[in-house]
C-alpha cells in the first residue's frame, strides 16, 4: 500500500506547501494535482524515474513554469504567479543542473552577486531579513560573501577565476551561491546529474555538509543516493505523487518497488 505521510500533516510548522499542482504541456500532463508539504528543517527528497515530472516540478516550484492550476505556498504566502528571483527573496534558494557559476569572474565576486541578487542594494540585507530576522548577523553584502567562503570552505580560493577551481571546488562554489542567498529553503535539482559514482557520493556529502541546517527539497533521480540523507521521499511517477515517506518506508512500498525499482529505470 502506498505510503501518504503529506496528508494533513501539518503538525510542525510547514515551509513549502503546494496543492493540486499541475503542469500541462498540450494534453500532456506533465505534473498530476502534486501535494507535497515540507517541513521545517526537513530533507525532504523528491524521487522517480525518467520522465516522471521531476524537473517541471521543480521549475514549477522555483517559479521557472507557470503552473496550469493548483497552488505554491511559501511560509504560508501564495508564492504560485511570484517570479523567480521574488521566490528567492522570500527565502527560497535554488540550484540548477545547469552551472550558474561566472567563469571569468572570481570565485568572491560570484558569491557577492549572489549574496547581492536578494540585498535591496550594497551593505544592506534584503527584503526577508527586514520584515522577519531583525538580527544583525550579516551586516552587509561583504560580509555574508565572507561567511559563505569560509562555509564552504573556499576562503583562500577568494581571488581565483571561477573557471580554474577543480571540479569538486566548483560544485562547492555552486553550493556557494545558493548560501548565499541565505535560503531558508533550498531546492536542487539533480546536482549530482552526469557525475560518476564516486563522485556523486561525495557531492552528496557536501550538500548534507553545507546546507545540514537548512530545510531542503531534492530532486534526484537515484533512489539509493538519497535513503541515507533524507528524512522523507517523495517518489513521482507519470507526473503523481506515488508515495511520501521515511526512507525505510519507501524502501519497503510495493508500488514503488514496481514502479520504480521495476526495470522502468534506465
Ligand atoms: N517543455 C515541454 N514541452 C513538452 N513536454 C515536456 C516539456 N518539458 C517536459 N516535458 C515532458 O514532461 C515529462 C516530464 O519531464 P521532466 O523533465 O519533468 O521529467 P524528469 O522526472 O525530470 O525526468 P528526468 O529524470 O529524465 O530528468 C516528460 O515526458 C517530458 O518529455
Amino acid at each position: 500500500m502506498a505510503v501518504t505521510d503529506d496528508a494533513g500533516a501539518l503538525d510542525t510548522e510547514t515551509v513549502l506547501h503546494t496543492e493540486g499542482l499541475t503542469k500541462q504541456f498540450g494534453d500532456f500532463v506533465a505534473v498530476d494535482s502534486v501535494d507535497l508539504e515540507v517541513r521545517d528543517g526537513e530533507f525532504r527528497s523528491v524521487i522517480g524515474p525518467n520522465g516522471a515530472g521531476k524537473t517541471t516540478l521543480f521549475n514549477c516550484l522555483t517559479g521557472a513554469l507557470r503552473p496550469t492550476s493548483g497552488t505554491v505556498r511559501f511560509r504560508g504566502e501564495d508564492v504560485t504567479r511570484m517570479a523567480p528571483h521574488e521566490r528567492v527573496r522570500r527565502g527560497m534558494g535554488r540550484s540548477f543542473q545547469i552551472s550558474t557559476v561566472f567563469g571569468g569572474l572570481s570565485v568572491r565576486e560570484n558569491v557577492r552577486l549572489s549574496a547581492q541578487s536578494v540585498a535591496e542594494s550594497e551593505g544592506e540585507i534584503g527584503l526577508r531579513r527586514q520584515l522577519f530576522t531583525p538580527t544583525d548577523r550579516f551586516e552587509s553584502v561583504e560580509s555574508r560573501t565572507d561567511e559563505v567562503l569560509a562555509e564552504i570552505g573556499l576562503e583562500d580560493r577568494g581571488d581565483d577565476y571561477a573557471r580554474n577551481l577543480a571540479h569538486g571546488d566548483r560544485r562547492r562554489l555552486e553550493l556557494g551561491l545558493v548560501l548565499a542567498t541565505d535560503p531558508e529553503l533550498v531546492l536542487l535539482d539533480e546536482p549530482t546529474a552526469g557525475m560518476g559514482s564516486e563522485e556523486t557520493r561525495r557531492t552528496i556529502r557536501l550538500v548534507e555538509e553545507v546546507l545540514a541546517d537548512r530545510t531542503m527539497l531534492l530532486i534526484e533521480h537515484d533512489i539509493d543516493l538519497v535513503m541515507n540523507v533524507s528524512d522523507r521521499v517523495t517518489v513521482l511517477n507519470r507526473g503523481q505523487v506515488l508515495a511520501t515517506g521515511t526512507p525505510e518506508r519507501i524502501a519497503e512500498d510495493d508500488d514503488v518497488q514496481r514502479a520504480y525499482l521495476g526495470g522502468v529505470r534506465e
